[in-house]
């Protein structure tokens, strides 16, 4: 495994925990802060470009409020998290500032990645910005987000992120020196693993699942960001934002964590943006015959394949298909609504008009609009 993924990659996100930004919730590490402004002003003199993804509003803003815990409701989170983003971009700002660089708050929320127009303008925002060599700040504008809408978590959001602006690398500093073989807070016996694939099931066994792990996300959650970063060709390297010029030694060629390589071939914009989507719009059950020629012969779905219809969609949204079972096989743009849906399918194409009185298209959902999902 080279590593130097760092050293060749130009383009980078770099994801910082709550956990190490807050001082583990005692309040915002200014001292941390100050070493990756450095870091990345470091990176950028070596002619990258980086996107920060932090995380710790919620947490600054409970211990700015002098709250002792952190609030289970959510009306208190977000407001904790508008309370704590101030922080947040004040120090960033005063830290890059040492380094006569200029930062830039985007706040993105799931709806912003799901509408394709706003997909693109958030695209070229960011672009933009790091064309003009300002460091762009990224949160999830928890203030505005439902729990229906909300990324959930950071690693994913940082994920999403690498493949809205085609990053050769994601960097998540956590507060580990990256995977181990399982929890090292509940087994003292775990080692940490260096290289692996990006997407690789053992790994999400040994990230122990979602319900298992510390913090919001845990390491599961990486390990489910760095498969989705692989899918726009993104390497992915978990390491402790804790250790001494971590970045920079990235950068140099240093194995430092764990690095995640991407072996899948990246995928076409558009459909990164279709795989992407986390909220589905609603779903079609295929058939066996369906589910061979879309799984095998990366056919179009034609209505025929399809057996029932869940959900109220609208032409052009995202839908996923499923096997009798509920499993996912793919997902896409679909071109007739639910309701229309429902009154062709099992039908053969050539009696799609003579139904509606209309035909947009032949398929439900055309190939090129179409991702299929690896299980
Ligand atoms: N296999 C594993 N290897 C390393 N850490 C793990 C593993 N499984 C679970 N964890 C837990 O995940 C935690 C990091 O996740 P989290 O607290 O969400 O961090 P962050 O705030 O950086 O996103 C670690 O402190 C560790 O206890
Ligand atoms: N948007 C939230 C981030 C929550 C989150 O993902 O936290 P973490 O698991 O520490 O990266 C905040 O800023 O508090």
């Amino acid at each position: 495994m080279s590593s130097s993924l760092i050293q060749t990659a130009h383009r980078i996100v770099v994801k910082v925990g709550s956990s190490l930004v807050t001082n583990d919730g005692k309040g915002l590490d200014a001292v941390a802060l100050a070493r990756w402004a450095s870091e990345i002003a470091e990176l950028m003199k070596q002619g990258k470009q980086v996107v920060l993804v932090s995380s710790g509003a919620v947490a600054e803003g409970v211990a700015r409020l002098g709250w002792s815990q952190k609030p289970t409701a959510i009306h208190e989170k977000q407001a904790a998290a508008a309370v704590g983003q101030m922080g947040l971009c004040e120090a960033y700002e005063k830290a890059f500032r040492q380094h006569g660089l200029n930062t830039a708050q985007v706040l993105l929320t799931h709806e912003d990645l799901s509408d394709r127009t706003r997909y693109l303008n958030a695209r070229s925002t960011l672009l933009t910005l790091l064309n003009l060599g300002v460091i762009p700040i990224i949160n999830e504008n928890d203030t505005v987000v439902t729990a229906e809408i909300k990324f959930g978590d950071n690693d994913t959001l940082g994920a999403l992120v690498t493949n809205l602006i085609e990053g050769d690398a994601l960097i998540i500093l956590t507060d580990q020196i990256g995977l181990f073989t399982a929890d090292p807070r509940k087994d003292p016996a775990a080692t940490l693993v260096r290289d692996a694939t990006a997407g690789d099931p053992q790994l999400e066994i040994m990230a122990g699942g979602a319900g298992s792990s510390v913090g919001t996300g845990g390491m599961y959650t990486k390990i489910i960001a760095a498969k989705r970063a692989a899918r726009s060709g993104a390497a992915t390297i978990i390491a402790c934002g804790r250790e001494a010029n971590v970045l920079t030694r990235l950068a140099a060629g240093e194995a430092i964590g764990t690095q995640l390589v991407a072996n899948t071939t990246p995928l076409h914009a558009k459909k990164q943006w279709i795989a992407d989507h986390l909220q589905l719009a609603g779903k079609v059950v295929l058939d066996t015959g369906a589910i061979r020629a879309v799984k095998q012969a990366g056919s179009s779905l034609l209505p025929i394949g399809v057996t029932a219809v869940e959900g109220d969609f609208l032409r052009g949204e995202v839908v996923s298909c499923v096997d009798g079972e509920g499993c996912e096989i793919a997902r896409g743009l679909i071109n007739y609504s639910a309701a229309e849906t429902r009154r062709i399918l099992r039908l053969p194409t050539g009696q799609i008009e003579a139904v509606l009185g209309y035909i947009d298209e032949p398929e439900l959902i055309h190939r090129d609009n179409m991702v299929v999902i690896a299980n």
